[in-house]
Formats: C-alpha cells, structure tokens, sequence
C-alpha cells in the first residue's frame, strides 16, 4: 500500500500533466491490444477444437479452406497486435522516461543540490537513481500492468472455457458418490499451484545469487575503471602486480557466484524440463475419461489440452508475480528516498547581492553540528580591492569561500556580495570530457570566438595550444597541473566575472608565474574584486588587503 501511495506521488507529475494527453492514448491503446491479443487467444482455441473435429470427421463437414481462412487472419492480427504493443510499449517508456529524467536531473543539479546533498548523508549512487532506477521503475510498472491485464482477462476466458468443457464427473468414495462441476478447472488450479509452489521452494534462492552476481560483475568492473582512470599512477607505481592481485580476487567473487549458479540452476533446469513434458499429457489424461463416456470430441481434447497450458501460464504469473512486485516495490522506494532526499536538503543560504561593495559582518562558517570554525569574519571590499586570505590548515578557508557563494548551509551573520557574475575556482580545476574552447569557457554558455579563446590562451601562456582548441579529448590528461591552472585564469578572462575567488588556483605554479597571472587580471578586469587563498607570501603581499582566518577557540 505503501509502494502505491510512493508510487503515485513519482508519477502523478508526469501522468497528471495536461500536456500528457498522448500518452494517456497510448495507454489506452496498449490496454486495447493486450485485450485483443486475449481475444486473439480464444478464437485460437476455438478454432482448433473446430480444425480437431473436421480432422477426425476427414473433413466431410468442413473444408480446409475454410478452416485455413480464419486461421490466417487471426494470425496476421496477432502479429499485428503483438507487434504494435511492442512499438507502443517502447515509445510510451522513452516518452516518459525522458520527462521523468528531465525532472529528476533538474532537481538534483538545481541550486547545488548535487554538491549540498553530499553533505547531508547522500544516498548511494544519485546517478544509479536518474540513470537506472527511473528506466527500470518506468519498465517494470508497465511491464507489471499490461501482465496483470492479460493474465487476469486470459485466466478468467480460459477457466470459463475449460468449465463448459468439463461436463459433470461422479466419483464414488467408499459408497458416497460425489459430483463434481467443472473438475477440469480445479485440475488445472490444482496442477498450477502445486508446481508454483514446487518451482518457488527450488528456484527461491536464484534471486539473491542473481542480485549477487550483478554486485560481483559491478564490483569488477569499477575495479578496472579504476585502473583506466588511474593508469599514470599505477605506472608509476609500478603497481601492476598489486592490481592484477586485486583484479583476481574481484574475478574469483564472479567464479564463486557462477558455481552457486549453476548448482542451483541445474536442480530448477531439472525440474522444469519434468515439469513442461507432464503439462503436455496432464490435461490429455484429465479429459480422458470424459472422451471415454463420450462426452467430449477430440476437438474438445485439445481445445481443453490448449485451454489448460493457457491456466497453467497465467495461474503460474501470479503466483511468480510476487518476485516483480518485491523488485518493483523497491525500485520505487529507492527512487522516492532519493527525491525526499532532494527535497530535504538543507536550505540554501541566503546570498544578498546588489551593487557596491562586498559585505561580511559577523560572518561565522559552521559544522553541520553549529559548532563554528572561525572567529567571525568582517569585510568591506570595494571595485577593485584584493583580498588575500591566509591562515592555519583546516580553520575554514575554503569554507569560508564556500559560504560567501552559498553552498555552505551551516552558517551565522551577515554577507552581501557586489551584483554581477562572479567565478569560484578551486585548486584543482574541473575539466570535463570537451573541446578546449568549450573548456576554456566553462562555465559560460555563451558563443566566444575562436579568436577571443586563442588570444585568453596565449595571456595565461598556453598560445601552444591553440590549434588543438576544437579538439575534444580528457584534457585534464593531456594538461600538467600547472596548465591547467593556467587555463583556469584563462575561464575568468573569459568569463569576465565581477567576484574572483580564488581557492589556492596557483598552487603548482612557481610565485612568478603566479604572480604574472594575478596581475594579468588584475589589469584586464580592474573592477574585479579578487579573494585569494594561498600560502604564496610572495603573491600574497602585492594584494591591498589581507585576512588572517583564525580557528575558533572552542573547535
Ligand atoms: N564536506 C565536508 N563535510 C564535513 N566537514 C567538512 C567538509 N569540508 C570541510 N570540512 C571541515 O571543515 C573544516 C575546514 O575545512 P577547510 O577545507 O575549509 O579548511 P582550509 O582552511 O581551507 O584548509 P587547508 O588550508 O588545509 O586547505 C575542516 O575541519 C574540515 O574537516
């Protein structure tokens, strides 16, 4: 009930959406065709009790063409039918995947959502909720749905078929003659449920070995992602052996599973392969004594032999169904914590902005507990100034820096920052999988010319590259750590922003280097106002103000 309750409260904003008239269509449409699909079923097995009967009579009756005739059609519906559920199916969950991801990508990307979730107990893999959670719960409810309607619809046609067919049988026991009403019917639930059962008890184990086997694979390969990764290391390291150690121990997790796997899998194997030869006689031996009495034509055999199987199957998915519904019901729970998650992530502090200067009064960064982390802070920097930020390792630099551009949610006092963009950059830049233009001038969207780019390279000194700057490759390979720092003065010539933070941006650059960079944008952006953290007392003297961050006492 739960499940339903979570389930609803994910999907209504998709389903619920006014714009979403046409998939509501293909709802309907995949409900049409899964009810055809049954229909399509019945008149199979109607039409072959007929085709058994003519059979026996040598067709005196009835003509083959006009037995072959209907065949033919149902069958092109049935192809037909089945292949446009599929086409349906397929375009329906990529619809709704889309607008389901959208939302998710959206809420988890939103307003640092991403980074302060960290902080707050993130849970496991966000990008294992948004990328495999949300296909799969989207999959397995339509999946669930559409199984539900056939087999209930297929269940109740093929009971009630297999009831007329049944006749009445009298059995005496022990002198007491007793009449049963549709025996074929309680056969076949009798037969189902006991080979339901039988299969569960044998096969129950599988579940837990698969979900094992999928950790073991994963495990596996994140090790050798890992490596991929870490090549120059490992080279380096010379750790060759270490890793193809631990790649061993990995492989020999998948060895174990697969031996329990086919252990298990062999005694279900067993069972099934029995299973499936007895279902093909059992309802032959069922009707026999009804053919025996006469009561029944050949034709009714096979329609009764055919009827069964259908019972069988459908009888046999919901007993089995409880498996999906358990898989469903915690995929749908693994997406729900992860939106409530996203919903209750601590607010964002607040961050004035208007024109002037930049303001902290009383500005105090704390632990997630309340304790603070340094004495309170005061400032007033105007266009222009430089602010040099230096203090002991762990008292809140970087934190500092944190809440001044508001991902830090744990914090008292006061702070105003001058209106226009401003530009955060941490000591060890990020550099995603793109062109170097397009890195160059990160984080803006903006169109910038090739030109602009090649000129900001050639100021920071990396004019050496700018003929590979429409070349898409992992720079952060190809880069020292000092290039690209370097390429980070060049995202803020580029980006022209009004609030420079600069977390300890030159820390591989030797102090004239450094300074050379500081004093470039010092003098292209003049109204920029520059916080540096650095521990360069060379670089830092030049700047006009200097802020000792002390611990606090009681931390
Ligand atoms: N994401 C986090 N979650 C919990 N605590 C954190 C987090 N980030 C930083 N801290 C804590 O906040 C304190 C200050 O860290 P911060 O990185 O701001 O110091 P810093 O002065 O910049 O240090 P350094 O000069 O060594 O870089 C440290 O005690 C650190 O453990």
């Amino acid at each position: 009930m739960q499940s339903l309750k979570q389930f609803y409260r994910l999907i209504a904003p998709y389903w619920l959406h006014p714009r979403e008239w046409f998939s509501w269509l293909l709802l309907l449409l995949l409900v049409s065709l899964t009810l055809g699909v049954v229909w399509i079923s019945v008149q199979y097995n109607n039409w072959s009790r007929a085709f058994y009967d003519a059979l026996t009579d040598y067709f005196q009756h009835a003509s083959v063409a006009g037995l072959a005739l209907p065949y033919a059609g149902y069958t092109a519906l049935f192809v037909v039918f089945i292949i446009s559920t599929n086409w349906l199916k397929k375009l329906l969950i990529i619809r709704w995947r889309q607008k389901m991801t959208l939302r998710f990508q959206s809420a988890w990307l939103r307003q640092n959502n991403h980074y302060r979730l960290s902080l707050n107990s993130e849970p496991d893999n966000p990008d294992q909720r948004i990328a495999e959670d949300i296909r799969l719960l989207i999959e397995q409810s339509l999946g669930l749905f559409l199984s539900l309607l056939k087999n209930t619809t297929g269940l109740f046609s093929f009971i009630f078929i297999l009831w007329q067919l049944s006749d009445t049988l009298s059995i005496t026991v022990l002198g007491h003659t007793i009449t049963l009403h549709g025996y074929l019917v309680w056969v076949a639930l009798g037969y189902a449920t006991i080979s339901s059962v039988l299969a569960h008890w044998i096969g129950r184990p599988l579940h837990q070995l698969n979900m094992d086997k999928q950790k073991a694979e994963a495990d596996y390969r994140a090790g050798l992602l890992r490596i991929r990764e870490n090549t120059e290391q490992i080279a380096l390291y010379r750790g060759e052996r270490a890793e193809l150690r631990r790649m061993h121990h990995h492989f020999l997790a998948i060895v174990h599973n697969w031996q329990r796997l086919m252990k298990r899998e062999f005694r279900l194997d067993t069972f099934t392969t029995t299973y499936f030869r007895l279902s093909l006689m059992i309802p032959i031996f069922a009707v026999l004594p009804l053919y025996i009495a006469k009561k029944i034509s050949l034709g009714g055999v096979m329609q009764a032999r055919a009827a069964f199987g259908y019972v069988l199957d459908a009888f046999g998915w919901f007993i089995d169904s409880y498996r999906q519904i358990v898989t469903w019901s915690a995929t749908v729970e693994r997406l729900w914590v992860f939106e409530q998650n996203l919903k209750e992530i601590p607010a964002k502090a607040i961050r004035s902005r208007q024109p002037g200067p930049l303001i902290c009064q009383e500005l105090v960064a704390r632990h997630a507990s309340g304790t603070p982390l340094f004495k309170p802070v005061n400032l007033r920097l105007h266009e222009g100034d430089t602010l040099a930020i230096t203090g002991a390792s762990g008292c809140g630099k970087t934190t500092l820096l944190r809440t001044l551009s508001g991902l830090w949610p744990y914090s008292s006092g006061r702070w105003i920052l001058p209106a226009g963009k401003n530009l955060f950059v941490p000591q060890k830049s990020y550099l995603s999988y793109d062109s170097l233009k397009r890195i160059a001038s990160y984080p803006g969207l903006a169109k910038i010319s090739d030109e602009q780019i090649k000129m900001s390279l050639e100021k920071v000194g990396l004019g050496h590259f700018s003929s590979q700057i429409n070349q898409i490759k992992l720079w952060q390979r190809v880069l020292s750590g000092g290039e690209q720092q370097r390429l980070s003065f060049a995202r803020i010539l580029i980006n022209r922003p009004k609030l420079i933070c600069l977390d300890e941006s030159t820390s591989h650059l030797d102090d004239e280097t450094a300074l050379r960079l500081i004093n470039l944008i010092r003098g292209e952006l003049p109204e920029s106002i520059i916080l540096f953290i650095s521990h360069q007392k060379s670089v830092t003297k030049s700047f006009t103000k200097q802020l000792e961050v002390e611990l606090h006492k009681g931390k």
